[in-house]
């Protein structure tokens, strides 16, 4: 990876110190001109879907009402395979849009409270139809952004949400996500549960930042199947950045064993990636199939209505004048720009608590899952969520996404971002 030219500029150099005495608050670090970016963090929700076509692409797959039962299970195995294909495809977007566009990862806005990014992927292929986005800052102390992706078409629903922690290590910031993903495929009457890997950031000291993963994720499907997901950087299987390995199991009990896998797909993510069926490893080299070449297809880009079309919480329309002087690199007029945000923030917050009154999220709810279970009967309208967590054996609570049941986080609270339909059909003042 280059070394940036600021790798030995005194702004970068004094920036890595300060980074030593980090409190977990990334945001609250003032990172060098260079290094922010002009994108709010809530606009990181459109990496979920640079791919509708293959977002949807499961709900091709149906048995029609004669197939047989071995039918059904092979189309439910594609199926699999299909959301597999759907999320490696994010990666791209998720972790590398920066360093493809700006040269390295950056440091995004921290959006305020209530801040919302909507939009839509527009195509003329009316099988594939229009998807739309819309994304809500729903917590500030901690960053928390909520999302939802709809195809109506294809009546496929994404919903999810993300939180970050993150610690120093000497070259590093280690960064654990929280949250995860559920993805509904009605026609299909099929449900995913996706969990978010850990990341670190390389590069620190080179002044060219890049996000690399780690550890593990999954995909759980109601239908029992699920992918375990691995992920390394150099140094590790085959000593290229971004690669992963993915296997396919019937279920979470047979991923016990390796040697149980229906299907392997190994490669990178940023790159190409290859799947083989049973447990061996597939590699070009042996002529195994290509999955997915992440830089062959390029992203479909989020069309978002023109900023004076824009309410006042839309990002891009509230960060404007901030977004406007990084990218002129003009230090005060950030800081003088962002105060007025801020300062604005903490007056609403200050009028709210003397009101005694408690911000409303716009669009999601935060739901209490061990008042959920306390109710008892849930048979009626069981949540997707519990089920595929019970399923895969993840646990139900705040954890590290991906946490285990019974591992060391599985305790304490158990309260999970969820989209509120009802409330969005309501809204009358943003539009998408
Ligand atoms: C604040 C310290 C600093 O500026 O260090 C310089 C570097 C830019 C490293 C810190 C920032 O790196 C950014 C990378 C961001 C993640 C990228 C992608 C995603 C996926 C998305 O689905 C959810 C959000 C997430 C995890 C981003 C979270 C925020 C990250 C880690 C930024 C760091 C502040």
């Amino acid at each position: 990876m280059a070394t940036s030219a600021y790798a030995q500029s005194s702004s970068w150099t004094s920036f890595l110190k300060s980074i030593v005495s980090f409190n977990g608050d990334l945001s609250s670090l003032t990172a060098p001109v260079f290094i922010l970016s002009p994108t709010s963090l809530s606009e990181y929700s459109q990496y979920w879907s640079e791919h509708p076509e293959l977002l949807v692409a499961a709900n091709q797959l149906k048995p029609d009402e004669n197939a047989t039962k071995d039918e059904v299970d092979v189309l439910a195995l594609k199926r699999q395979i299909a959301v597999t294909k759907w999320f490696i495809a994010t990666l791209r977007s998720q972790y590398c849009s920066r360093n493809e566009s700006m040269g390295a990862e950056k440091k995004p806005l921290n959006p305020f409270l209530g801040e919302v990014f909507v939009g839509k992927w527009e195509t003329d292929d009316e099988k594939l139809g229009e998807t739309i986005l819309l994304s809500e800052q729903v917590s500030h102390h901690p960053p928390v952004t909520a999302y939802a992706i709809a195809n109506k078409t294809n009546n496929v629903y994404l919903q999810g949400y993300n939180e970050i922690r993150s610690t120093i290590s000497t070259t590093s910031i280690n960064v654990k996500q929280y949250g995860h993903a559920l993805l509904e495929y009605r026609d299909v009457g099929e449900s995913y549960l996706i969990t978010l890997p850990p990341l670190h950031i390389e590069g620190l000291l080179a002044a060219s930042p890049f996000v690399e993963l780690e550890g593990t994720s999954y995909i759980q499907s109601s239908n029992g199947y699920i992918t375990v997901i691995e992920y390394s950087g150099r140094g590790y299987f085959s000593g290229k950045k971004n690669t992963f390995k993915a296997r396919i199991y019937k279920d979470q009990i047979s991923t016990i064993n390796k040697q149980n896998a229906l299907i392997t797909i190994s490669g990178q993510w940023s790159d190409k990636s290859y799947i083989s069926k049973g447990s061996s490893t597939p590699h070009s080299k042996n002529g195994d199939e290509l999955f997915y070449d992440a830089l062959a297809s390029e992203p479909l880009h989020l069309s978002v209505k023109p900023i004076e079309e824009q309410h006042e919480l839309e990002s891009r329309k509230a960060w404007l004048k901030v977004s406007e002087a990084i990218k002129s690199s003009d230090y005060d007029l950030i800081h003088q720009e962002k105060s007025l945000i801020e300062n604005n923030q903490r007056e609403l917050r200050k009028k709210e608590k003397d009101a005694g009154i408690k911000w409303e999220t716009r669009w999601f709810d935060l739901k209490d899952y061990e008042d959920w279970i306390n109710e008892g009967d849930n048979e009626s309208n069981p949540d997707i969520f519990l089920s595929l967590a019970s399923l895969s054996n993840l646990s139900i609570h705040n954890a590290p996404s991906g946490s285990l049941k019974n591992s060391k986080y599985d305790e304490g609270e158990a309260k999970h971002w969820r989209f509120n339909l009802k409330k969005w059909e309501e809204e009358s003042e943003i539009k998408i």
